[in-house]
């Protein structure tokens, strides 16, 4: 008998033939992406494409089971395919793995609507938004989940029916104020931030001057101390004078000294600063009396935990025993993994110097430096210290993963995904046939650690009207990138195609005027046709990306041409589709939604926060307000300037959702 005959009694003939047909897209093979990929294969899905970016790691095998120890670095979806493979031997079932980035250019429209389905396993907020983004402007529904230790949620997504991902804003990743991160830390967190955002980034990474003194700025003009960040300034530029003598044999020993004395011995100058209330002054390092034990380590500051002698506890005291990892380095054996670390560290940059390092939990020799570095501050400054467990576990913001919470969660994807699945043509489907299709109810589902109800569940939202990312209008277009000119698209595609669409409330007369944009950039407008001679080529209007038309006045809903593949059969430089969208009014003032605006749930839990990894964000850039500028694109207008103008003219609020926030 064959393996399916109980499926396929379970599901019915109609439903089972949907599940063989449905091309599905998974996207994350990590811990729910392992669980689901085998429960997909089990229930005798037969076109999977699975997709992920990253290399098998030690620390993914406690709960990614579809990985085994001689697996690690090779690809997690090539992996997970072929062992997935082997949960069902039945034939015809097909697993595509992609070793990338679903961000990735090639990932583009035409190539999402290939799906009737996308399961989302991710960790992080970019990936999300992105996946979520295509699926909005394709109309294939998706099911986005999350875990974080024991909660977990399945939230499914379909176009014109249920909110999206961006429909209910996110909270914004927590940040320091900047005086406090370079400054003035109180507590290990501090310490750890500056360690791998600011130290790290100023000896080993990418060092922005320009952000640097941007947000220095900034902070100064919201009433941070002016004499302070004149000096953080001087300071930040001392810094590109150390970094080039880190590889001498004496760099990181000269680098301890600058941060931890001199840099200390300047704060406490600074008599102005340590007068506000409950600031404790630091104490400065000193190499030679550490390393020959003489250093008198500060007293801990906040109510310092007594000796059994009832003096208060010094840093590096206790803990002698335990787990490696676990146990509390000496204020000397700080000093020591310091100087080794910083040592590995600038080896590192001198062998590939055009190659920034970034810090990496995984990365030991990223993680010993800011282990050392976040202790040695926090002893300065009488602050607690941390073990590099606890390292670990702040600077790579790691929230226990859970296998069987995973496990659940997979199962309920699985569930929805059947449920979705009865309302769906078995071929890809368009968004009209997600809009009027009527089914079986899908419902958002929160795992809980409730005993006697560990599953709630909600009816999904509406799509929020205001929503800038389900509710505008998507357009494939098939391009040649390097004959078609800009004029080319404003001129036939914009004025000419598009201006034919059934526009909503036009009246005849009404003449409508466009601005084009690429992502942040301002590319033509009726005033401003400077770029209508070069190809989109040339203006870096890449695969992936979209060229947005906005009406001048800002009534209808912004219409995205989103860049695909060129039709090699087509004639023209481009294709598209054959006759234009409805193009329906734009909501009158495109405010963000208040989180407050729930769906009604019944009982269930607050969803947890959307991620795994993203529950308590720790931003170092947001620590200090960064925006990274759009990189300079010769004639193309400075977004910011045109963007303020198009906003102002408008008289709209431009709420400014771009994700660059660097999560630690
Ligand atoms: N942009 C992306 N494109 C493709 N895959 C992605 C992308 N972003 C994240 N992923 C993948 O999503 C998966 C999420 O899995 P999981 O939450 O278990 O994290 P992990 O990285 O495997 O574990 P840990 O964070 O503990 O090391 C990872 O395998 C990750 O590589
Ligand atoms: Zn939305």
């Amino acid at each position: 008998m064959p393996r399916s005959t109980y499926t396929e009694a379970l599901l019915g003939s109609d439903l089972y033939k949907k599940v063989r047909e449905t091309k599905l897209l998974v996207v994350g093979a990590g811990g729910i992406g392992c669980e689901l990929l085998k429960n997909l294969v089990l229930v005798g899905f037969a076109n999977i494409e699975i997709i992920d970016l990253d290399t098998i790691d030690l620390s993914n095998l406690n709960r990614q089971f579809l990985f085994r120890k001689p697996d690690i670095s090779k690809s997690k979806a090539l992996v997970a395919a072929v062992t997935a493979r082997h949960f069902n031997p039945s034939s015809g079932i097909d697993i595509h793995a992609r070793h990338g980035n679903v961000k990735d250019s090639v990932n583009d429209l035409e190539w999402i609507k290939g799906f009737g389905l996308v399961m989302n396993a991710l960790d992080n907020m970019d990936a999300r938004r992105h996946a979520n983004q295509l699926c909005q402007a394709a109309g294939v529904p998706l099911i986005e989940s999350g875990t974080a230790g024991y909660l977990g949620q399945v939230t499914p997504m379909i176009k014109n029916e249920t909110e999206c991902f961006d429909c209910v804003p996110k909270p914004a990743p927590k940040s320091f104020p900047v005086c406090t991160i370079r400054s003035t830390p109180s507590e290990p967190i501090h310490c750890i931030v500056w360690g791998k955002t600011y130290l790290f980034n100023k000896l080993f990474g990418e060092d922005d001057e320009d952000v640097d003194t941007e947000e220095l700025d900034k902070a100064k003009a919201s009433g941070e101390n002016a004499e302070e960040i004149e000096n953080l300034k001087k300071e930040a530029a001392a810094f590109r004078e150390v970094r080039k003598s880190m590889g001498e044999e004496d760099g990181p020993k000269n680098v301890f000294n600058k941060i931890f004395n001199e840099d200390i011995q300047r704060l406490l100058a600074m008599e102005d600063m340590w007068k506000k209330e409950g600031r404790i002054k630091p104490v400065p390092l000193e190499y030679e009396a550490i390393m020959n034990g003489s250093f008198r380590t500060p007293p801990l500051r906040n109510a310092a935990p007594q000796r059994s002698n009832g003096q208060p506890k010094e840093n590096g005291s206790q803990q002698k025993r335990g787990l490696k990892d676990q146990r509390e380095l000496s204020l000397k054996e700080n000093l020591e993994l310091f100087i080794d670390s910083a040592k590995r560290l600038s080896a590192r940059a001198i062998a590939y110097p055009d190659v920034p390092l970034s810090f990496d939990k995984d990365d030991d020799d990223t993680l010993d430096f800011v282990l050392a570095t976040a202790n040695l501050r926090a002893t300065a400054y009488g602050i607690a210290n941390k073990t590099r467990f606890d390292v670990k576990e702040m600077a790579g913001n790691i929230i226990p993963a859970i296998a069987t919470t995973n496990a659940i969660i997979a199962g309920l994807i699985v569930m929805q995904s059947l449920n979705i699945l009865k309302r769906l043509p078995t071929q890809p489907t368009t968004s009209d046939s997600a809009e009027n299709s009527a089914g079986p109810a899908i419902r958002n589902v929160f795992l809980r650690t409730d005993p006697v109800k560990p599953l709630g569940f909600s009816v999904p939202a509406k799509a929020d009207n205001k929503c800038s990312v389900c509710r505008d209008i998507y357009i494939p277009l098939k391009v040649d990138l390097k004959t078609c000119t800009l004029g080319t698209f404003v001129n036939d595609i914009v004025k000419s195609w598009l201006s034919q669409a059934k526009f909503e409330e036009k009246d005849d007369e009404e003449e409508i005027e466009w601005t084009i944009f690429e992502g942040g950039r301002l590319l033509a407008d009726p005033d401003f046709d400077d770029n209508y001679d070069r190809t989109l080529d040339d203006l870096d209007v890449k695969r992936g990306k979209m060229l947005t038309a906005r009406d001048e006045d800002g009534k209808y809903r912004p219409v995205h041409f989103s860049i695909c593949e060129a039709d090699a059969q087509a004639s023209l430089p481009y294709s598209i589709p054959s006759s234009p969208p409805d193009i329906p009014l734009a909501p009158s003032a495109p405010l963000p939604r208040e989180p407050s605006e729930e769906p009604i749930i019944s009982d269930s839990i607050p969803p947890p926060t959307t991620s795994v990894s993203e529950a308590v964000p720790i931003s170092s850039s947001t620590a200090v307000g960064t925006k990274r500028s759009a990189p300079d694109d010769g004639d193309v207008k400075d977004l910011t300037t045109a963007e303020e103008q198009v906003s102002k003219k408008r008289k709209v609020v431009v709420v400014d959702e771009e994700d660059d926030f660097e999560i630690l």
